[in-house]
């Protein structure tokens, strides 16, 4: 349903080239939640700003449903790392999560509403929605910005670094909010992120980037029982085992060229 064909992305300006993406091709089936884990600076950002129509590539393309993605569309969400800088401080939490409804005039205000209740109750913040981004904890501003994103049902929810910014035990609350969701919400998740257990942990499958210029290197599928616990899956052999291999495809390239996070989780 998501197809990344193709992908290259050269930066121009201030008189050089940065050639970020070299080639990416890859697909999503409809319901799976796929993390993509690079080194530092391989064009992660880069490829979900290209997927979610934000950037034009320089070659290359993206299709959801057989349709080209050319700019911001409904069917495609995004949660980016910085929370902090994409709630607006003097909205209340409610107005935040409801923000890009009210540019969809064909939803009723009566079922804007529902779906912000909704959203915001699917976070487990049912009950703040009427304070201000800055009375919460960093953790709870990325719940909202996660609720935004539900509040629009789409089809792609994509997510870049999101919990980069968190303290561990937040991270670990969010990673465990995101596979509940898409369990039961059944949405196609592409997950970025620097950190291999975290890839490793979330993903029913984890692509491997190459450092710039960036291809995929190739792609591991996580034999992993569906529902996961922090302790318990994460001293699994098989886990201990996925991450090693994950780790050897990054290393296999970038030992001089990048850095990813290789500290157990
Ligand atoms: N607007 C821009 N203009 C020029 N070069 C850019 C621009 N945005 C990113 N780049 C360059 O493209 C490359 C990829 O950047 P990008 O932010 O996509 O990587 P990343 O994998 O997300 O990095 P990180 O892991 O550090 O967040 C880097 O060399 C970066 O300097």
């Amino acid at each position: 349903m998501l197809e990344v064909k193709g992908l290259r992305k050269v930066y121009e300006g201030s008189g050089r080239q940065v050639e970020a993406l070299r080639d990416l091709t890859f697909t999503l089936d409809a319901g799976e939640l796929v993390c993509v884990v690079g080194p530092s600076g391989c064009g992660k950002t880069t490829l979900l700003k290209c997927v979610a129509g934000l950037l034009r590539p320089t070659a290359g393309q993206v299709l959801l449903d057989d349709a080209p993605v050319t700019g911001p569309r409904s069917g495609l969400a995004v949660v980016f790392q910085e929370y902090g800088r994409s709630l607006f401080p003097w909205m209340r939490v409610v107005e935040n999560v409801e923000l890009p409804l009210r540019q969809r005039k064909s939803i009723p205000r009566a079922e804007r509403g529902k779906r912000v209740a909704d959203a915001l109750e699917a976070v487990g913040l049912g009950d703040v929605g009427r304070a201000y981004p800055w009375e919460l904890s960093g953790g709870m501003q990325q719940r909202v910005a996660i609720a935004r994103a539900l509040a629009c049902e789409p089809e792609v929810l994509l997510m870049d670094e999101p919990f980069a910014a968190v303290d561990a035990q937040t991270r670990a609350d969010l990673e465990d909010l995101v596979r509940g969701l898409w369990r039961e919400r059944g949405m196609t998740v592409l997950f970025v992120t620097h950190d291999i257990d975290e890839a490793v942990y979330l993903g029913e499958r984890v692509l491997v980037l190459s450092a710039s210029p960036t291809v995929v290197r190739d792609e591991v599928v996580v034999e992993l029982p569906l529902q996961r616990d922090q302790l318990a899956t994460r001293a699994d052999e098989r886990f201990v085992g996925l991450r090693s291999r994950v780790l050897e495809l990054i290393r296999g390239g970038t030992r001089d060229a990048g850095q990813v996070d290789e500290s157990p989780g």
